[in-house]
This record gives C-alpha cells, sequence and structure tokens, in this order.
C-alpha cells in the first residue's frame, strides 16, 4: 500500500515536534499537523512564558534585599504591557525557530485542525492525506468547574496575554499552576489569593514539603485559603468581580484564574467513530509502544495521561521513534522523574515522597532533613528558609527520593536525579564533596538522620 508519509503526526507540541524530527532524521516521510502554534503549550502559553514572567516576578523581592548589603534600589514602575509584549516577541522568535528547525529537518508543516477518518487517512480542511502511521500528540487544554459566572473567569491560556494587570486576583486551584502564578501576581505586586478547595495545596507532594512551601509562600504575601471554593462570580458595574466562597466569604478583584487542572485534547479528532478506547477521563489508552487500540493509530504527550510535563513528551517522541524506526522496543521510562514547581522558593522533588516511601519499605526508611535560612538572607533581612529532605532505604543505602523547597530547588534537584538514576546510595553522597557555600552542599553533608519509618 503506499501512503502520502510514513508518518503524519497531529499537534506540533513537546511531542509531536520531537517525534517528526526524530523519524525524519532517519530519512522517513513525515508531515505535522498544527491547528494553534508551533511548539504547542510549552512554548505558547506553558513552561517558557511561564517561566519569563517568574522572572519578572523575582526583581521587587531582589531590589527590597538589596538593602541589607547596602544596596539601595526603589522600584520606579512595573509595566504589564512591556512584560507581555516582550514575552510575545520572545514566543514568536521561538515559533520562527520551530518552524526553521522542523523544515530543515525534512519535516512538512500543514496548518490547520487534523480529524483521523480512517485508521490510515486524516482530513485537514478538504485535503485528505494518508499514512503508514498516524501520531496523536495533541496535548491538553484547561479545565474549568461549572461555577455560576465562570465566564468572566480566565486560565492559564488567557493569562499571557491579558490587557490590563490585575491589581487584585483570585486563583483558583492547589496544583502547579496555581501555585506559580500565585508567585508571579504576588511577586509583581498584585493583592493575591490562592483558594483551595482541600486542605493543604500542592496534593501528591511530600506533605512535608506541602506545609513548609505553603508557609513561606504565605510568607511572600500570598493569601491561602483552603477548604473552600468559589459559589458564583458576579461581574460589577466597574468591570471588577465579586467571587462569593462555600464559606460565606467574598473577595473583590479585578481577575479569577482557574487552574483546576487540564483535559485531554481529542475533540473533533474522531476517536470514537474509530474505535480508540480512552478512560474515563478522556486520556488515551496506549500500550508500551504508544499503540493505541487501532493498529496504525498512536499517541503520546499529555494526550495520553502520563505526567504532563514536557520532558515526559520529549522523552516519548524519542522512544517512538527508537521503537518504530530503529527497532528498539525499550519502552519509556517513567521512573524518578525530577519535577520543580517554580514558585518562590522553588520546590523541586525526585523520587518518592515520605509518604509513599512508608508505604513501600516502612520500618525500612531513614529520613535526614536539613532547614535552614539560606546565607543570603542573613543579611537580606528576609525571613524565607530553605528544606531539604533525602529518604534512603536503609537496608540498601539506596536514595529513595529528594526534596527541597528553597532557591534555585529547580536547578539543584536534576543533579540528584541523575545520580538517584546511577542508583546513587547515601554512602555515594556523603562520600562527595560539596561546593562551598551553597545550599546543595547540604545534599552531601546530612549525616545523622532525623528520622526512622
Ligand atoms: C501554564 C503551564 C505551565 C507549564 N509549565 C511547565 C513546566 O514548567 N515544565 C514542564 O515540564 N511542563 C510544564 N507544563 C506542561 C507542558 O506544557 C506539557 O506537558 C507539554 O506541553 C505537553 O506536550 P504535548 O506534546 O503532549 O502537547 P502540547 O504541547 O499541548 O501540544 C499539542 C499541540 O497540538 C495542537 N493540536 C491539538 N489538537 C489538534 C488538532 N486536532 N489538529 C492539529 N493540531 C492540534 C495544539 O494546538 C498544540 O500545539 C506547563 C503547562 C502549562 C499549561
Ligand atoms: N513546573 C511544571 O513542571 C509545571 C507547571 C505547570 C503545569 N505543569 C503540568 O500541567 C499540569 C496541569 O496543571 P494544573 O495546575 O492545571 O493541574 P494540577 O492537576 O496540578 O492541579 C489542579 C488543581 O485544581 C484542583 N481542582 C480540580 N478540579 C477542581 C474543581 N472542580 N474545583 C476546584 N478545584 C479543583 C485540584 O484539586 C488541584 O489542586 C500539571 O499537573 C503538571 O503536570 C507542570
Amino acid at each position: 500500500m503506499n501512503y502520502d508519509y510514513d508518518l503524519l503526526v497531529i499537534g506540533a507540541g513537546s511531542g509531536g515536534v520531537r517525534a517528526s524530527r526524530m523519524a525524519a532524521a532517519r530519512g522517513k516521510k513525515v508531515a505535522v499537523i498544527e491547528s494553534r502554534y508551533l511548539g504547542g503549550t510549552c512554548v505558547n502559553v506553558g513552561c517558557v512564558p511561564k517561566k519569563l514572567f517568574v522572572y519578572a516576578s523575582e526583581y521587587a523581592s531582589h531590589l527590597k534585599e538589596g538593602a541589607g548589603f547596602g544596596v539601595h534600589a526603589t522600584l520606579d514602575q512595573f509595566s504589564w504591557p512591556e512584560l507581555r509584549d516582550n514575552k510575545t516577541n520572545e514566543i514568536k522568535r521561538l515559533n520562527g525557530i520551530y518552524d526553521n528547525m522542523l523544515k530543515n529537518a525534512g519535516v512538512e508543516i500543514i496548518n490547520g485542525t487534523g480529524s483521523i477518518i480512517d485508521p490510515h487517512t486524516v482530513a485537514v480542511s478538504e485535503q485528505k492525506l494518508t499514512a503508514e502511521r498516524i501520531l496523536i500528540a495533541t496535548g491538553g487544554w484547561p479545565f474549568v468547574p461549572k461555577v455560576p459566572g465562570i465566564e468572566f473567569a480566565i486560565t492559564s491560556n488567557d493569562v499571557f496575554y491579558l490587557d490590563e494587570f490585575p491589581q487584585r486576583i483570585v486563583i483558583v486551584g492547589g496544583g502547579y499552576i496555581a501555585v506559580e502564578f500565585a508567585g508571579i501576581f504576588n511577586g509583581l505586586g498584585a493583592e493575591t489569593t490562592l483558594t483551595y478547595r482541600g486542605e493543604q495545596i500542592l496534593r501528591g507532594f511530600d506533605s512535608k514539603v506541602r506545609e513548609f512551601a505553603a508557609n513561606e509562600i504565605a510568607k511572600k504575601g500570598v493569601r491561602i485559603s483552603t477548604g473552600c471554593d468559589i459559589e458564583k462570580i458576579e461581574k460589577q458595574a466597574d468591570g471588577s468581580l465579586i467571587c462569593a466562597f462555600t464559606n460565606g466569604e467574598t473577595i473583590a478583584c479585578d481577575a479569577v484564574m482557574y487552574a483546576t487542572g487540564r483535559r485531554p485534547m481529542t475533540d473533533g479528532l474522531g476517536l470514537e467513530a474509530l474505535g480508540i478506547a480512552m478512560r474515563e477521563d478522556g486520556t488515551i489508552i496506549t500500550d508500551d509502544h504508544f499503540k493505541t487500540t487501532v493498529d496504525s493509530i498512536y499517541a503520546l504527550g499529555d494526550v495520553i495521561g502520563t505526567p504532563a510535563l514536557t520532558p515526559v513528551a520529549l522523552a516519548q517522541g524519542m522512544t517512538f521513534v527508537a521503537q518504530q524506526f530503529d527497532g528498539d522496543a525499550t519502552p519509556t521510562d517513567y521512573n524518578t522523574i525530577a519535577t520543580a514547581v517554580f514558585c518562590q522558593p522553588n520546590i523541586a522533588t525526585v523520587g518518592l515522597t515520605e509518604e509513599e516511601a512508608a508505604c513501600q519499605f516502612g520500618g525500612d526508611v531513614s529520613v535526614f532533613e536539613s532547614e535552614f535560612r539560606p546565607m543570603k538572607h542573613t543579611m537580606s533581612g528576609m525571613s524565607e528558609r530553605a528544606y531539604m529532605k533525602l529518604l534512603v532505604q536503609t537496608s540498601t543505602d539506596k536514595i529513595l527520593g529528594a526534596h527541597m523547597v528553597g532557591v534555585d530547588a529547580g536547578e539543584i534537584m536534576q543533579g540528584l536525579a541523575v545520580a538517584m538514576k546511577a542508583g546513587a546510595t547515601k554512602v555515594i553522597l556523603d562520600s562527595t564533596i560539596g561546593i562551598h557555600p551553597t545550599a546543595a552542599e547540604e545534599f552531601v553533608t546530612m549525616r545523622t538522620p532525623s528520622r526512622q519509618l
């Protein structure tokens, strides 16, 4: 059977771009269909613009900290339009780089929305394209609950393009996006409320990390309200919003941002008609080779419900190509994926939480902890503290988990993740000479366990 392409990818985000480039590099005839923006969520409305905003949000605090060092500076002005537009220009530059990168790799870019009409055919408007393999890499989309007045709320898709900076913002959710944007808006000077329906933000993270981080975030000025939810949002004549909460409280604000999770983007793909199996939450079911329940159709990235992180989608893209075109059957390894929340200070983690370690290795776990005031803040006057934890299997000395709340934790944790992947034991960390004076050296100097689990 002759097809137009060896591989037709739907979605030019983190996973789709990587898979198409790698397949084209192996001499395959590849096209990628993209409906909105090259680079997908991460480049356009995710990791990249978010991190640029995080940088912006930290200057005011740096200026204050300088005083203790004799460096006196005041913040004259923060211009939201400048931040927003400079960010947008940077994203456009990256879109151009993606365009060149794909074309130079020999990947054909097709602008439009893809819809699968049979196991080897994708329709894009009037065009019908055939391929030996179809790869769905369509990512996710913000989920917002049904709440009266939800139409007045914004999501992470809108927040990067607001006409005006909200001086008062309510952020709903307790996950990555809510916590990161609470830090961004608070740092940029907005009166920020983070509201979460559960007891403690950052579900899934180590419980001490959650408590410590929530405390540090609150110390920075974010008002954290837990155990309640928004009942309704009303728009006032002056354009401001009033949020009514389930606990009877009301808050007036200029913007309400919902960061209540993401759903897989499968709208209009035609999956039901093809009989492609999905879970209840809409994520596509795949095997170790990213194959869906239809033989020639594959899926990877956020749309399959694996950890929704760019490096995971990238790794999957590379595994997919190795499996399909190099004859390498090795599946993607999801163990010890390091991750960071870019709040102030950062949270970063790799491996098991204390709760998971206790559950899996109870009676055989040593906990090493360190909590301290970072050296910088002994003179900056800030009360910020840092927390680090290592979980070690006592009988084997193997590192089970590493956690940090502190400046640059995201940068520090990557090295620990490599060590863990290499099977590092506590003895190896102990025999590693530290870099002084850094916070990171604490990870190689914690000698006495604080607890046994
Ligand atoms: C605010 C925010 C911050 C984030 N920060 C981080 C971070 O700091 N670190 C991190 O690791 N991860 C972060 N993430 C998660 C990360 O962005 C995703 O995990 C990653 O982008 C997933 O890649 P993907 O290839 O699965 O999908 P995506 O990158 O979402 O790409 C999917 C692409 O498919 C296109 N598409 C969808 N349907 C169709 C169709 N029918 N036809 C054609 N094209 C279609 C979309 O337009 C999109 O371009 C963040 C996410 C958000 C929302
Ligand atoms: N730094 C990073 O690596 C980074 C940053 C941002 C996003 N991401 C990825 O993107 C994913 C999506 O981020 P997210 O923050 O939207 O999702 P999330 O799953 O991390 O958090 C969603 C939050 O919304 C709450 N929630 C869900 N439904 C709700 C409802 N009906 N009412 C009130 N609250 C509700 C949940 O309890 C949770 O606290 C993350 O899980 C992560 O994988 C990663």
